[in-house]
């Protein structure tokens, strides 16, 4: 009798996870698809499980393999599957992140209305690898109350003060030979530093200690390990005996036992009554650890969980994110040396030799135009995705819940209906009376999002750049090194491929 039900159980659990395989890989793509056409929308057919992957890897391999020019147009190589699509289909047109049809919106009144409903299309964490969706958590997947609570009490930390790290300039342009002789350096690892000391100043008001320094390298292994694995999920992938899982869930339990000694330490101090004047990022997500009582171990220990999750989320979306733009910018700077004159004529005129404040980045304009420049031509983040969360009609089109939803950022901003003929050229006047006048009337400079929930790390990542800029171009004069190569590339963010070789000369 036992063992009958015992058969019958394991039969029906098979039986289910064989359905929802079977679903996910073959079914729900397939109807997904039948609906995507019938409205018009074209795309490669369904290829069982890994959809448009394989043809993904060979157009990135291809496009990997060889350089561009500064001036060519770098989304052939950054996003090489997307641009064929369109170009084979048209605008309204799909790609396959393996079963999952990922439709292109392109029209910005369409973007608009797809990023003010929150409900209906949600930020696609869910549906991504099992490793970036252990990365990605706290404010960026909050949804509804818990997001605006949080987001209204952390945004007061992103401001110029955590800028102290600008120190770290100081410190590296030592190595530098003094009497204005050329030097070739890779300064690419230099600008994740900075921005590394910034986020942990944002953080923990510091620069990093040797344990801070360990856990972002961690971090960083987690994103690696993310970054190496395909962009969808298999179910239940994450419980097989795979090396990244075993790795992944090492890095884990250390961090769990790092930020709560932290919290702990953290929580101490204010026990003994030292209370910083101005809180930093972590007091104010150890401030979520304290108001839940002692006694509630649950309750505590999923507070700790969220606090990790924060402070993951921040060193992740923070870090490589600036460091791209600073790259960018320094880039365009080398190459343009009528601008790099130009701006370091105007750093000058405003410090002299003095530091930075807050209060003369309103007078560095040639600087803020060429920033944005550098944002709308080459952008970090270069989409921005949804999941649609349940069957939405906008216009002509009902996108069917399961889809998902690419607005590429990094097609918007070259896109000539939008910013003329002359879109696809590098010219930071553009920006001489602003924003809008830029994009000709249309609100479609959207580096860091739109709406709601735009980027709470923007002010403090443009001021970054700004300052780090400013204060890199009074200290040295540069240009690309013979052995630079343009090569735009892909691993989340827009990066250089082979870092920036530079020949710097000490001013
Ligand atoms: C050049 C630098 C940066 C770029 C290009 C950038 C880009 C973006 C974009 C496009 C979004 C919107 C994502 C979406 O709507 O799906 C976003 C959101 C976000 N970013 Fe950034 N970001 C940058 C710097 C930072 C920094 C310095 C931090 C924090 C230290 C940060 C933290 C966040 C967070 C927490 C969100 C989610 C906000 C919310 O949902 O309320 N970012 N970022």
């Amino acid at each position: 009798m036992f063992a009958s039900i015992l058969i019958s159980t394991v039969l029906t659990l098979l039986l289910h996870t064989a359905w929802r395989l079977l679903n996910w890989v073959w079914i729900r793509p397939r109807k997904l698809e039948k609906l995507l056409r019938k409205q018009g929308y074209k795309g490669n057919s369904y290829r069982f499980l890994f959809g448009d992957a394989r043809e993904a890897a060979k157009l990135y391999e291809e496009a990997y393999s060889k350089p561009i020019g500064v001036t060519d147009d770098a989304t052939l190589r950054a996003f090489p599957l997307a641009i064929k699509t369109i170009r084979t289909y048209g605008e309204k047109s799909f790609m396959w992140v393996g079963p999952v049809p990922v439709c292109f919106v392109m029209e910005l009144e369409a973007i608009k209305n797809i990023l003010n409903k929150f409900d209906a299309f949600q930020k696609p964490f869910k549906a991504s690898n099992p490793i970036f969706k252990r990365l990605v958590g706290g404010l960026i997947v909050y949804e509804g109350e818990k997001w605006s609570k949080n987001r209204k009490k952390l945004n007061p930390a992103f401001h110029m003060e955590k800028l102290k790290a600008t120190e770290v300039l100081g410190e590296w342009s030592s190595s530098i030979p003094k009497d204005g002789s050329p030097h070739i350096v890779d300064v690419y690892p230099y600008f994740k530093h900075f921005t590394g000391c910034v986020v942990s100043y944002a953080l923990f008001s510091s620069t990093p200690t040797p344990l801070v320094k360990r856990t972002f390298r961690i971090i960083s292994e987690l994103t690696h390990i993310s970054n190496q694995s395909q962009p969808f999920s298999i179910p239940g992938e994450q419980y097989l005996p795979i090396e990244k899982y075993k790795r992944a869930n090492e890095i884990e339990d250390e961090l769990k036992a790092t930020f709560t000694r932290m919290a702990e330490e953290r929580l101490a101090q204010r026990r003994a009554g030292e209370v910083k004047l101005e809180p930093d990022l972590f007091d104010l997500v150890v401030d979520d650890v304290e108001e839940v009582d002692i006694k509630d171990k649950k309750g505590r220990a999923a507070a700790m969980h969220e606090l990790i999750q924060q402070c993951k989320l921040f060193y992740v979306a923070g870090h490589e994110s600036t460091a791209n733009l600073i790259a960018w910018t320094t880039v365009m700077l080398a190459y343009h040396q009528d601008w790099q004159a130009r701006i370091r004529e105007e750093v000058v005129r405003v410090l002299g030799d003095r530091n930075i404040t807050g209060d003369d980045l309103a007078s560095l304009k040639n600087l803020t135009m060429f920033i944005h420049e550098v944002l709308r031509l080459y952008p970090p983040a270069i989409e921005l995705s949804r999941v649609v969360e349940e069957d939405t009609t906008m216009g002509d089109v009902t996108f069917p819940k399961g889809a998902m939803i690419m607005m590429p950022i990094i097609l918007l901003h070259r896109n000539p209906k939008i910013w003329g003929d002359d879109a696809l050229e590098f010219k930071p006047e553009r920006f001489a009376e602003g924003v809008l006048k830029a994009a000709n009337g249309h609100a479609a400079f959207v580096p860091f999002g739109w709406g709601l929930r735009t980027c709470i790390g923007a002010n403090l990542s443009a001021i970054e750049a700004k300052v780090f800029t400013a204060l890199f171009v009074r200290r040295f004069s540069f240009e690309l090194a013979p052995t630079y190569v343009h090569a735009p590339s892909v691993s989340i963010l827009l990066q250089p491929q082979y870092g920036i070789p530079l020949t710097l000369r000490k001013l």
